[in-house]
């Protein structure tokens, strides 16, 4: 067991996200007061996961309904969302009850999602259990579903009412897997911790691995930089939007790749697209794209996709939800740590930046 961090979410409805190694114990005190049912979502695939979860949630007296759901992204559907409501409706769940989520973005997305909806909203408690849910997913309120037209095209904003990152679980995740999550961890440096940039750069290979010696010091960096921006702004208003660095090409390629390729991977080309966009726009120089580069490439990230996918691509991200009517908008860099708005950005330049990461 290691010292538990807390860090605290602010806003209307503050939350604490709890980081440690053996501190599943915490799981039944973030529950709000007089919770009788716990529905605990989580993949089928997973069941060591759920398993101590639902322990530690029995032992504290809650009424605990184990619902599993299929794999990662196949679970963000309205069919497996529509299976969840019907369970809700026949373990009867109130509004005084609980969702937890244990699992990956896709299961904590999930969850979040029908929570917010079954009886216009009851509260979710989320344990991350990949390295991209710790730092990204389970933390700021942002749940939904995808449809055919897009992901992430259906959701809403709740807040949880408190976060569980049990290192512990991280060993187990597939080396893979926890790069995808290093690509989350990166854009919290280029928008807002350079501090990140540099831990990374200075061993990438530790990087990798959960047991790398800053492994915990950039987790507790990228959730405090995701708590700060969601803190100021969980609706998107203005401020949230810089989290949406890289995702606008990146949502674009998931679709393509029928969502078989990782959000982590697709958000690291997504994210050298943007900083390629921020040069051609005169905002940074060749060393920002560069260092981009060589710090996706040193963890093993992507950074390139196919020359032939842009116009299917371009046609994608006309639905991006930063889009106001026609006008495309993307989040783009005027220097590590200085994000910025590029609105309703020339045609040639937006294909411009395609030919730079294609292959
Ligand atoms: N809501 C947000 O703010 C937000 C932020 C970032 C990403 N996301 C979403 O998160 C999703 C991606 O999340 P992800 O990268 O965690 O992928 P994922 O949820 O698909 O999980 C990846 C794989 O790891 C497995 N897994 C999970 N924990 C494990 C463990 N400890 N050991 C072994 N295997 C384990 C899962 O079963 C799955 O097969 C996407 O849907 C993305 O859109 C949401
Ligand atoms: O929390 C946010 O806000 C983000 O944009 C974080 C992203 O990493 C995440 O992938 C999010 O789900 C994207 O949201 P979307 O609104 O573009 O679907
Ligand atoms: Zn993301």
């Amino acid at each position: 067991m290691t010292t538990a961090t807390r860090i605290t979410v602010r806003g209307d409805n503050p939350y604490d996200v709890v980081v440690g190694t053996g501190v599943l114990g915490e799981l039944p005190g973030l529950l709000k007061p007089g919770v009788r049912t716990v529905a605990v979502i989580h993949p089928a695939s997973l069941p060591e996961m759920s398993r101590p979860v639902c322990e530690a949630l029995s032992d504290a007296g809650h009424d605990v309904v184990a619902l599993p759901v299929p794999d990662g992204e196949q679970a963000k559907t309205v069919e497996v969302a529509a299976q969840l409501w019907s369970a809700f409706g026949r373990y009867g769940v109130t509004r005084s009850d609980a969702v937890v989520g244990v699992g990956g973005g896709a299961t904590t997305d999930l969850a979040g999602f029908v929570a917010a909806t079954w009886l216009r909203g009851v509260q979710v408690v989320l344990v991350p259990t990949t390295l991209l849910a710790m730092v990204d997913a389970a933390v700021g309120g942002k749940n939904g579903i995808d449809t055919p037209e897009g992901k992430n095209l259906v959701g809403t904003f709740l807040p949880p009412a408190g976060v569980l990152c049990e290192l512990a679980t991280l060993p187990t995740l597939p080396r893979a897997d926890y790069v995808a999550g290093l690509a989350e961890v990166i854009k919290g440096g280029f928008i807002a911790d350079p501090e990140i940039l540099a831990l990374v750069e200075a061993d990438p290979d530790a990087a990798t691995r959960p047991d790398g010696p800053h492994s915990r010091e950039l987790i507790e960096r990228k959730i405090r930089v995701k708590a700060d921006v969601v803190g100021a702004d969980l609706r998107e208003a203005g401020l949230r939007e810089i989290l949406n660095y890289g995702h606008t090409l990146a949502h674009a390629i998931e679709r393509a790749e029928h969502y078989q390729m990782r959000h982590g991977e697709a958000v690291a080309i997504g994210m050298v697209y943007a900083a390629e966009l921020s040069r051609l726009d005169g905002r940074v120089g060749a060393d920002l794209v560069q260092r981009t580069r060589a710090i996706l490439t040193s963890v093993g990230l992507p950074t390139t996709y196919h020359a032939d996918a842009w116009p299917r691509l371009r046609d994608h991200m006309r639905l991006d939800k930063k889009n106001r009517g026609a006008k495309q908008r993307f989040v783009v860099l005027d220097g590590v740590a200085r994000p910025s708005r590029l609105e309703d950005p020339a045609e040639e330049l937006l294909e411009a930046a395609y030919r730079e990461i294609s292959r």
